[in-house]
């Protein structure tokens, strides 16, 4: 952190082809993850591999362009790590966006989905990135997971949608997890569909757990 004035206080992480918002903040410091001992590198087409340190809005902000996801072949330590470090570094909100397919009728390709709740299949099968002896530094043995979205970010995201004109394109709904590298089967989406949820991805969703 020699090497950065900004002294973040919320961290984006940026997924498939959303790296460019990381161009946008103001008064850059940007350093390649191949430069940043402990990161992983980005191996996925559209995930720059950047960690951008700037002002967004009037907030100190630090961004990852591109993240690191468990099909790449990292270990859930590995692709957690940069969230651990954001709390070190007195990140007290996280957001995270990544690209999903979706399950619900009304989510059209290019919508945007709030999660307010998600289901963490390989999680409940054991791969979580809390296993092993627990740090009390980010948080208890047994998080609740009932808090993970938090409400009041969740309407604000809604708010300035309604201000911004695209409310029609977004809204809340249920996220499921599942590992990748391949889609969903027909018949698995149908599952997922009957389960009620609304969207789904692969795998990004661990670094909620880690905050
Ligand atoms: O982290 P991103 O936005 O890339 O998340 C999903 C999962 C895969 O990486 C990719 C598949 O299209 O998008
Ligand atoms: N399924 C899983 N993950 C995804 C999809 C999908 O359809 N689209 C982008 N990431």
């Amino acid at each position: 952190m020699s090497q950065t004035k900004h002294r973040p206080q919320v961290a984006i992480i940026c997924g498939s082809g959303l790296g460019m918002l990381a161009d946008t903040l103001k008064c850059q410091d940007s350093f390649a993850y191949s430069d940043i001992p402990g990161f992983p590198q980005s191996t996925v087409q559209g995930h720059a591999g950047r960690l951008v340190f700037g002002e967004l809005k009037g907030k100190t902000c630090v961004c990852m362009q591109g993240r690191f996801h468990m099909y790449e072949g990292h270990s859930l330590c590995k692709t957690t790590f940069p969230v651990r470090v954001f709390k070190l570094l007195g990140v007290d909100t996280l957001i995270v966006t990544n690209a999903a397919g979706s399950l619900a009728d009304g989510l059209q390709p290019g919508d945007i989905m709030v999660i307010k709740d998600h289901v963490n299949f390989p999680g409940m099968g054991g791969l979580n990135p809390l296993t092993g002896p627990n740090d009390d530094k980010f948080g208890p043995r047994f998080p609740a997971m009932s808090g993970c979205y938090d409400k009041g970010l969740r309407c604000v995201a809604m708010e300035v949608a309604k201000q911004l004109g695209v409310a029609n394109i977004m809204q809340e709904g249920v996220y499921a997890m599942v590992g990748g590298p391949n889609f969903e089967s027909i018949a698995e989406a149908r599952l997922l569909h009957r389960l009620g949820v609304d969207a789904v991805a692969l795998f990004p969703l661990m670094d909620e757990i880690i905050i």
